[in-house]
C-alpha cells in the first residue's frame, strides 16, 4: 500500500541557491549573430562550488554575466533562492543584487586607482545603505582584516599593492554587502603562480566560514580541480560534461573533455597557475557566429560518428553523478563508433536511459 506512514522517505534534496535553465544569449550585429551561450541549464547549491571549464571563446564569461543580470539572456530561466530572476522586480532585484558578487580577472585594473581602500571597499556598503560614518569604516576594517589585511591598509591606493594583495581587496569589496553566492572569473589567472595557491586558499577558507557558493570560472584546469565540487565543461556556448570534480578529471567521458584532461600531464596543487600545463587541444574551435551543425565539436573530434554532423547531443546521465552530451553514449551507439566510448570498467553505459536533461 502506498503512503505507509512507517515507510522512511528519501531526503528531499535542499533547493540550489542558483540555477539557470536553458539558458541562450546571442550577440547580433549588423552582420553576423554570435552564438554565446546555447542552452546551459545549470545549478549551484548553497555553500559548494561549481567550476566551469571551456577555451577561450566557449562562453565561460557570458554564462557569469548572465547568471548576474549583468546580460540580459536571449532566452532561458534563472532563479535564485527561489526567485525568478527574470521577473523580479526593480526593488526585489535591487536586494538581489547585494547576495550576487563577482571577483574579477585583474586585480589592480578592477580598482580604481585614485580610490583609497577603505573607499574601495567601503563603496558597497555606502551604495546599499548598508554602513556608513564610524559604522562603515569599523566593518571596511572587519572585511580587511577577514582576507589577510588589516587597519594599516584603510588608506593606502590601490597602486601600492602587490597584485595577490589586490585581488584580497576585490574580494573584501565582493563580501562588503554579506554575499551568498561570488562569481569568480578567472580570479587568480593574472596572479604570480606563488600567489594563486595563497588566494584560492583564502577563498576556500571564506567559504567554510561564511557558507558562500561559488560559480569558479577558470581555464586553468588544475585550479577549477582544486576549488570544485563539480565541474562543468563548456565548449562553443554548451556544457558537454559536468561532474564531480575529482571524478571528472580522473575519468573523462566527453572527447572534448579528455582532449582537455590529456594536455594536463598530472593533477598536483603545486602545478596551479603553471602556464606549461595549459591545455593545447587540437584545432580551433569553430566561430560561435557559425557554428557547426549536429554536435558542435565533431569537426575537431577523433571518434566523430557519421549522425554527429547532423544531430545535435542531448546530456544523457551516463552514471551516478555524470552527465555528458555525446552520441558514443546513446544506448546502442558504441558498436558502431570508430573507436566506442572508453570501457572503464563494466557499466559504461549505465542508467543510460535516465537522461535527457540539458
Ligand atoms: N558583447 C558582446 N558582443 C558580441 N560578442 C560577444 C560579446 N561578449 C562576448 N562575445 C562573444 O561570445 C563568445 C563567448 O565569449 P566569452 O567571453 O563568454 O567566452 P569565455 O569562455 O569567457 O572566453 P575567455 O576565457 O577568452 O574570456 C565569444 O565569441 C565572444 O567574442
Amino acid at each position: 500500500m502506498r503512503g505507509d506512514a512507517t515507510a522512511v522517505e528519501a531526503p528531499v534534496a535542499a533547493p540550489p541557491l542558483f540555477e539557470a535553465r536553458d539558458l541562450v544569449k546571442h550577440f547580433r550585429s549588423r552582420r553576423s549573430v554570435v552564438h554565446a551561450v546555447n542552452g546551459v541549464s545549470l545549478k549551484i547549491p548553497r555553500g559548494r562550488t561549481v567550476g566551469l571549464v571551456g577555451e577561450s571563446g566557449s562562453g565561460k564569461s557570458t554564462v557569469a554575466r548572465l547568471a548576474l543580470r549583468l546580460l540580459e539572456p536571449t532566452s532561458g530561466e534563472l532563479t535564485f533562492d527561489g526567485v525568478d530572476l527574470r521577473r523580479a522586480s526593480r526593488g526585489e532585484m535591487r536586494a538581489l543584487r547585494r547576495r550576487m558578487q563577482i571577483v574579477f580577472q585583474d586585480p589592480l585594473g578592477s580598482l580604481n586607482p585614485r580610490m583609497r581602500v577603505i573607499d574601495a571597499v567601503g563603496e558597497p556598503l555606502a551604495v546599499h545603505r548598508i554602513a556608513k560614518g564610524r559604522a562603515q569604516v569599523d566593518r571596511v576594517v572587519e572585511l580587511l582584516e577577514r582576507v589577510g589585511l588589516g587597519a594599516g591598509d584603510l588608506y593606502r591606493f590601490s597602486h601600492q599593492f602587490s597584485g595577490g594583495q589586490a585581488q584580497r581587496i576585490g574580494i573584501a569589496r565582493a563580501l562588503a554587502t554579506d554575499p551568498d553566492l561570488i562569481v569568480c572569473d578567472e580570479a587568480v589567472s593574472a596572479l604570480d603562480v606563488s600567489v594563486q595557491a595563497q588566494v584560492l586558499n583564502l577563498l576556500k577558507r571564506l567559504q567554510a566560514e561564511l557558507g558562500l557558493s561559488y560559480l569558479f570560472i577558470a581555464h586553468d584546469l588544475n585550479v577549477v580541480r582544486y576549488m570544485a565540487d563539480e565541474v562543468c565543461v563548456m565548449y562553443l556556448g554548451e556544457i558537454v560534461e559536468r561532474g564531480d570534480g575529482d571524478a571528472l578529471f580522473a575519468d573523462p567521458r566527453h572527447p572534448y573533455t579528455e582532449m582537455l584532461v590529456s594536455a594536463v600531464p598530472e593533477f598536483a596543487p603545486e602545478r596551479i597557475g603553471d602556464d606549461r600545463h595549459r591545455p593545447v587541444p587540437r584545432g580551433e574551435p569553430a566561430s560561435p557566429s557559425d557554428p557547426p551543425p549536429g554536435c558542435r565539436f565533431h569537426p575537431r573530434c577523433p571518434r566523430a560518428m557519421p549522425r554527429c554532423r547532423e544531430e545535435a547531443p542531448a546530456m544523457r546521465r551516463i552514471s551516478a553523478g555524470r552527465t555528458v552530451a555525446c552520441h558514443l553514449y546513446d544506448p546502442g551507439e558504441s558498436g558502431r563508433a570508430e573507436s566506442g566510448p572508453r570501457a572503464s570498467g563494466p557499466g559504461a553505459f549505465d542508467a543510460g536511459e535516465e537522461g535527457g536533461q540539458r
